[in-house]
């Protein structure tokens, strides 16, 4: 049995930028910019800072816009003293489709561990969210060419315990950290490696099909002028976005990457 493909899926991650003002006008605008095929054939997410998120669920809900959108972070608890935090069912209230979890900047700058990592996932799909799980190694893992084997690792630690079934609603975000931000784009060779062997690593682990449903992206450094070398890799199902997704016309063209293909 052969399974369904892919959809490609496109994720803007604003990180810390956009007042509330700001994303309301980058979501029409980057609506504005695509067509209704485009957003059905690509699927388009934004993830917008937390207090930002109210003012996009009024904006795609009232314009019936076919863009999703999500948080960059949630709580691994489900309620109560956690001063600060957020949890999953806050997130599902405002129309949230999508999180964001284990980003390395989440890692780095805030001691995120893969139990936690694991933690959050777990509080995601508890609340039918969608994890955007990301994984990457840095420069030294990179030039020690230990880059495959921290990627599966950082995969089995927060993918621990989950069924097949749950497996299949993550997506896996491979974002090289020495990519992020720097114009330092992997190759598209070095996208497919990693995007490859975690699709086998899932395979191993859980099994083929389960594997071949989940949605891979790469991540760092994507734009449209390198996006569509990236998307013809065979494992690469999308991509999520920093700084490019800032600009809605950027983002929009990033989002067109088919055209660039087909020329
Ligand atoms: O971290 C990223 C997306 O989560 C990538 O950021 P850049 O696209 O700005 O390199």
């Amino acid at each position: 049995m052969t399974s369904a493909p892919r959809r490609p899926l496109m994720a803007g991650n604003w990180k810390m930028n956009l007042n509330h003002l700001e994303a309301n006008l980058l979501v029409q605008k980057l609506a504005a910019s695509l067509t209704e095929k485009q957003l059905t054939d690509v699927e388009t997410v934004v993830l917008p800072p937390f207090t930002d998120l109210r003012t996009v669920q009024t904006v795609v809900e009232g314009d019936k816009l076919l863009i999703g959108y999500g948080a960059q972070d949630l709580s691994a608890h489900a309620s109560g003293a956690y001063t600060g935090e957020i949890a999953g069912s806050m997130l599902a209230k405002l129309g949230c489709t999508y999180v964001v979890i284990g980003h390395s900047e989440r890692r780095a700058y805030h001691d995120e561990d893969d139990a936690l990592v694991n933690a959050k996932v777990q509080a995601a799909l508890a609340n039918a969210l969608t994890p955007i799980l990301c994984v990457g190694e840095g420069l030294d893992v990179r030039e020690q060419g230990g880059h495959v084997a921290h990627c599966a690792d950082q995969l089995d630690g927060a993918l621990k315990g989950l069924s097949a079934e749950q497996v299949t609603k993550v997506v896996v975000a491979y974002e090289p950290v020495w990519a992020i931000g720097t114009g330092k784009t992997a190759t598209p060779d070095d996208a497919q490696e990693v995007c490859g062997a975690v699709r086998s690593r899932l395979a191993e682990t859980f099994d083929q099909a389960t594997a071949d449903q989940v949605r891979v992206l790469y991540g760092g450094s994507v734009k449209s002028s390198n996006v569509a070398a990236i998307m013809a890799q065979p494992d690469v199902d999308g991509a999520l976005v920093g700084g490019a997704s800032l600009d809605a016309e950027e983002f929009a063209k990033i989002c067109r990457f088919p055209e660039h293909i087909s020329g």
